[in-house]
């Protein structure tokens, strides 16, 4: 579905991803992992056309993004940190979104999932973290997209807010959907990820099962089996 080829971006001098090539199928929940600054989001925004590699090619569909726009609508994306006018009301930022996209969307079954009826009228600027990232939630699954991108998606998030999550990440899989998300939260990753991708420093080192990295790592544990790849790195 997607496919990264030969994909280097500096930003100045600081070279962010090398020559990173990777395919992301559909029917599958992907992880792109790293410590910070490895280029997790820079690699999301490549996808997404946000930002221009000096090298290297994003295909979607076996098309080249370059110059492209048509491809997003394709795709649902809930950013790291998402930038709104803090005056508009929760309700007017969801008709907002909803009459750019001009989609059929679900955002009333949504909002009563993540129990944000008493917040709609409410402007952005008086909202909580957690209530401020479960209106991204709705915002990034409200339009039936056959790729949803998540980056950090869980933080501030409370722990039944976070069952819901994944429950709702497990349905659109089930719906043969490509998920990709980005987190530092070792336990959520090996709970529901199909497949990892491992940056350092702007290199894939790992693309594989949870289980397959643990098995090459020698741990019982991710967390453990990620730190023993990160110092073999350096070694
Ligand atoms: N717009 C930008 N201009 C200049 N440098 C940038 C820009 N965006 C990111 N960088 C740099 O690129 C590198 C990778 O950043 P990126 O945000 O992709 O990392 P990340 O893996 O998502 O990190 P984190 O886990 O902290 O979110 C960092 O050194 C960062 O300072």
């Amino acid at each position: 579905m997607i496919r990264i080829e030969n994909l280097s971006k500096a930003y100045h001098k600081n070279q962010v991803l090398k020559d990173v090539n990777i395919k992301l199928d559909s029917n599958k929940i992907i992880a792109i992992l790293g410590p910070n600054g490895s280029g997790k989001t820079t690699l999301i925004k490549s996808i997404l056309g946000l930002v221009i590699a000096q090298e290297g090619d994003v295909k979607f569909n076996d098309q080249s993004i370059v110059g492209e726009w048509e491809y997003r609508k394709q795709i649902s994306y809930l950013p790291q940190i998402a930038r709104f006018p803090e005056n508009l009301k929760v309700l007017e930022l969801i008709a907002l979104v909803k009459d750019i996209r001009q989609q059929e969307a679900r955002d009333n079954e949504l909002i009563q999932y993540f129990g944000l009826e008493n917040e709609l009228k409410k402007p952005l600027r008086n909202l909580s973290g957690g209530t401020r990232q479960k209106v991204n939630m709705v915002l990034a699954f409200m339009f039936d997209s056959p790729v949803i991108i998540l980056d950090e998606p869980t933080v501030g998030l409370d722990p039944v807010a976070i069952s819901r999550f994944k429950e709702l990440l497990e349905r659109e899989k089930a719906k043969g959907k490509l998920i990709i998300f980005t987190t530092h939260i070792m336990s959520l990753v090996q709970e529901i990820s199909d497949e990892i991708i491992f940056l350092l420093e702007g290199d894939i080192y790992f693309q594989g099962s949870v289980q397959d990295l643990i098995n090459q790592n020698g741990s019982t544990k991710l967390e453990s089996a990620i730190t023993n790849l990160i110092e073999n790195s350096h070694a």
